[in-house]
């Protein structure tokens, strides 16, 4: 056996080592534990598998059939070894639980239930330590070196972590057995320790020995629970399996020859369909222990799932996938279902915090997927990691198919070497990055145009400093002599990279992204795309970083139908409004891909503006009492329509003030969509109802007021349609009002004017000021001050409306408040008339409204639309259809 290189001295010398990398005692234990090598002739498979007969998890193979395997009897050999080879492929499927996963009993349980509950043929499970175990493991070293006699009460606190969980999980000789197992590695650990507190010093292997103590631990916690459940489980140290070669730059190599030879080996004397592998740990060619470094588990599972050539390998963490950018800075940030190795590649080099990156290139071999899975949310299916093939056309017509995702890298600072003495020079760019390297910084981007005027790079901020020294010794001579002209520090800059293997030829999505970052203002300093074109990387000022992520971020993952929106007058027809969206929203989304945010909420005296994506309608109310601030309008105009990316803001006025309808011409200038039930602004002089429409119009903006006439009857867009197919209108007579036809059908049976009115009111069917829907509002105003006021005073008109009612009934007729647009003669009456019982117009009840239009084409028969005409809902509803109808026009699918 190869021995361990060591660098302890003096009396640590006398220690045995033959044994593994460390001085302690050999038990029988430490000999199991640390015979990493397997032999390499048949004989002694005999002998290594006999003394590592392990007692938890492992069984040893019958010793009767190793022997007759290696006297020669060829037959039984061929059986046997062909009964104990690897079924490798398709059945395997390889689950990796990081710390979190596994952080305390209840979620090993919780590991343990999704193992079990995977029908794959075979397992292989790959588990992490517990939560913070590996910072503690790591932690006995500092101490133990730094002579810091605490390291003792440490090791303390890593048992009782151990034996507690081991005890709410086990019971019988499966618990007796692991806590003798587990106090007998403290009590090597404890010895270990002491030795490097004696000496100071601790070498890479005797740490790596140490902190991969975590692994074993909770491998064999979790396969004793699995065996709990019911299942034969195995577990193993992947230290006799993995083998991998150092390489500098703090990362390893996988010896997949050797890995695989000794995993069959393994597989033959413990063959098993479900198996618990240690994460992060593995060993050096020569038996050292050693780590697959940070983040090593994920490793560790693709280097697995290539050994059985998985037909998959799930990394379990405790988010529900890979995010199309960091969801803590873009709230509209969706997991991805897909992303080929590359994207995933590429997201997670430029800071996502997906997977690192060289955990792909084990399962790339033999196209094996990655899914990412939250095991706190098994019902989210996750991001499948996969060849692009298998991606398939999902989605395939959607542009924001060719960009998957963004990420930022903030804290960096550009380089740049600027003069017309590198023009044409072989070596300069060798020279400015070898002094680069020569200062040991990271380039992150760099970016040479083809006048070879100035060459740019990115590097952390941290060693901007040191870089620019040693260019500035480098070039000296140059500098001086004006061949440069400088080496300038761009401090405080952010990189935004754009990842999606579809962007590679295919033209715009660079315009888009450029597209995006100009409409948000934001200016670019340096650009690079290599030609794989799998990435595009600008480079953007620190304080631009957040908007540059969103505005890119929107313009390609928010559908073309997401509109922002802003309710104005939250007050009966405003809420009921909000309540019907907040009931309606998440089918729009999920069937018509029509995404409706409310971005604020304004009253006369209180105004509520959303954080990020949009007010949380569930509790719009709460939030307004207790995050509303004072009304200011145009704060909340600029809020709702500029403070974000959303491409299409409407503003919903659902007051009757006539001050709030003033400012629609400058809305509609300003590419705002409007959308009201409030009459004011159709109501006033024609030029400036004219005025609105030709501004509308030139502004491409849609101003849509269906719910002014009728509530939600469809009124004004039957009167469009005659009149945008060419029809001609004739006459257009009906019951406008609600309130006047739920007056004049409830008014009978020796009923007072004053009370059915008040009726109404109570209703919702009148206008906020009941004088407006009572015709002769001039009238009115002529005997009150005020609303109230008016309806204290119309009591007064009782009886001249009783006389009128008697007088109609007495001649079989009934009372009806008409509005008749005669077009031919250009003519429009609004009056009480009295028609007969029969007449349509005597047939209506409740707030029903009835308009006939007489056309060219329905001249015999008018064309008639009835039904309720005011009320909270119909109204609200009407609105709400003028909503989606303004999301039709910007491309919703019908
Ligand atoms: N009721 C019905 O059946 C129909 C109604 N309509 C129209 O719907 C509109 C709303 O009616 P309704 O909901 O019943 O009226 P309400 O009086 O219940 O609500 C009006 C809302 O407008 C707000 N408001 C008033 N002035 C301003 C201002 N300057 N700035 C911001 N907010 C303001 C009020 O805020 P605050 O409470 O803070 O004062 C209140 O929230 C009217 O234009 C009406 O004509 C149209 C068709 C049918
Ligand atoms: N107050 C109005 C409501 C609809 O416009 C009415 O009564 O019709
Ligand atoms: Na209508």
């Amino acid at each position: 056996m190869a021995l361990p290189m060591l660098s302890f001295g003096g009396s640590l010398i006398s220690h045995s080592f033959n044994r593994g990398p460390f001085p302690i005692p050999n038990t029988p234990h430490s000999v199991r534990r640390n015979n990493l090598l397997p032999c390499q002739c048949p004989l002694s498979l005999c002998a290594s598998s006999r003394s590592l007969s392990l007692p938890w998890g492992r069984e040893s193979p019958s010793s009767t059939r190793i022997r007759a395997s290696i006297t020669g009897v060829s037959v039984e050999v061929a059986v046997e070894e062909k009964e104990k080879r690897i079924p490798k492929g398709e059945t395997w499927s390889v689950h990796k639980f990081g710390g979190t996963c596994v952080g305390n009993s209840s979620r090993i349980k919780n590991v343990a239930d999704i193992i079990t509950n995977d029908d794959s043929e075979r397992k292989l499970v790959v588990v992490s330590a517990m939560s913070k175990v590996t910072d503690m493991m790591y932690d006995l070293i500092h101490k133990a070196q730094s002579r810091d006699e605490s390291y003792v009460s440490a090791l303390d606190a890593v048992l009782e972590k151990h034996s507690s969980t081991a005890e709410d999980l086990l019971g019988g000789q499966d618990l007796a057995t692991f806590l003798s197992q587990l106090h007998q590695d403290i009590s090597d650990l404890k010895a270990m320790l002491e030795a490097i507190y004696i000496a100071g010093h601790a070498t890479e292997s005797f740490t790596d020995f140490v902190v991969g103590h975590g692994e074993l631990w909770s491998a064999q916690i979790l396969s004793l629970v699995i065996k709990k459940n019911g299942i034969d489980c195995k577990w193993m140290d992947a230290r006799e399996v993995l083998v991998v070669n150092p390489t500098r730059s703090e990362q390893v190599d996988p010896d997949y020859l050797e890995s695989e030879r000794r995993l069959e080996k393994w597989y033959s004397l413990n063959p098993s369909k479900l198996i618990v592998a240690t994460g992060f740990i593995a060993s050096t060619p020569q038996n050292i222990p050693t780590t697959l470094k940070r983040d090593g588990s994920d490793f560790s599972a693709a280097i697995m799932g290539a050994l059985f050539r998985a037909r998959q390998v799930t990394i379990w963490t405790d988010v529900d996938g890979v995010y199309s950018a960091d969801p803590r800075k873009v709230g509209d940030a969706v997991i991805l279902k897909t992303l080929s190795y590359q994207e995933a590649w590429e997201m997670s080099y430029f800071g996502a915090n997906v997977l690192h990156p060289r955990t792909i290139v084990p399962v790339i071999r033999y196209g094996i997927p990655i899914i990412i899975r939250n095991v706190f949310n098994i019902s989210a299916s996750g991001t499948k990691i996969c060849h692009p093939s298998i991606i398939g056309d999902e989605d395939s017509l959607n542009f924001k198919n060719y960009v998957k995702g963004f990420t930022t890298i903030d804290n960096l600072a550009l380089v740049n070497v600027e003069g017309t003495g590198m023009t044409g020079v072989p070596g300069t760019a060798s020279a400015i990055f070898s002094a680069v390297k020569d200062v040991a910084a990271n380039v992150i981007m760099i970016s040479q145009a083809s006048s070879e005027h100035s060459v740019c790079f990115a590097v952390p901020e941290k060693e901007v400093q040191e870089v620019a020294q040693a260019l500035q010794s480098v070039f000296h001579g140059a500098l001086n002599a004006g061949r440069l002209s400088q080496v300038a520090i761009i401090s405080n800059c952010s990189i935004l990279a754009a990842v999606g293997q579809k962007m590679e030829s295919t033209p715009g999505v660079c315009a888009t992204l450029f597209d995006a970052l100009a409409k948000a203002n934001i200016n670019v300093r340096a650009v690079a795309q290599g030609c794989s074109e799998y990435n595009i990387t600008v480079v953007v000022k620190r304080e631009d970083s957040i908007k540059a992520l969103r505005a890119v971020h929107s313009r390609f993952y928010l559908s073309k139908t997401t509109i922002a929106m802003g309710i104005i007058g939250p007050g009966l027809i405003g809420s009921t409004l909000l309540d019907q969206l907040r009931h309606q929203a998440a089918n729009l989304k999920e069937e018509f891909n029509i995404d409706l945010r409310v971005m604020g909420i304004i009253g006369s005296k209180l105004m509520l503006l959303d954080d990020d994506t949009g007010i949380n309608l569930d509790k719009w109310r709460e939030l307004r009492e207790e995050k509303g601030e004072v009304a200011n309008l145009e704060k909340f105009v600029q809020h709702v329509h500029e403070n974000h990316f959303i491409p299409n803001t409407v503003l919903v006025d659902c007051t009757a003030d006539s001050v709030i309808a003033s400012n629609y011409d400058e809305w509609l200038r300003k590419g705002i969509h409007v959308i009201t039930p409030n009459k004011k602004a159709n109501s006033g002089p024609l030029n400036e109802y004219l005025r609105i429409r030709a501004l509308q119009r030139q502004s491409y903006t849609h101003y849509f007021y269906e719910a002014t006439v009728g509530a939600g009857l469809p009124i004004i867009s039957t009167l469009r349609g005659l009149l945008e197919t060419g029809d001609r209108i004739l006459q257009i007579e009906g019951i406008f009002s609600g309130t006047l036809s739920y007056i004049f059908n409830n008014f009978k049976d020796g009923r007072v004017f004053s009370e059915v009115v008040s009726e109404a009111r109570d209703a919702g069917y009148t206008e906020p000021d009941p004088r407006d829907d009572l015709s002769g509002t001039d009238v009115a105003r002529k005997v009150s001050a005020s609303a109230q006021d008016f309806m204290q005073q119309l009591p007064k008109f009782d009886h001249e409306l009783s006389e009128k009612l008697q007088d109609a009934e007495n001649a079989g007729e009934v009372l009806r408040y008409v509005g008749v647009v005669e077009v031919t003669n250009q003519k429009g009456v609004v009056e009480l008339r009295r028609y007969k019982k029969d007449h349509p117009f005597a047939q209506l009840s409740g707030s029903d409204n009835i308009i006939a239009f007489t056309t060219r084409r329905y001249r015999n028969q008018p064309l008639i639309v009835r039904g309720p005409g005011a009320g909270a809902h119909v109204t609200a509803g009407g609105i709400f259809s003028d909503i989606l109808r303004l999301a039709s026009y910007l491309g919703a699918p019908s």
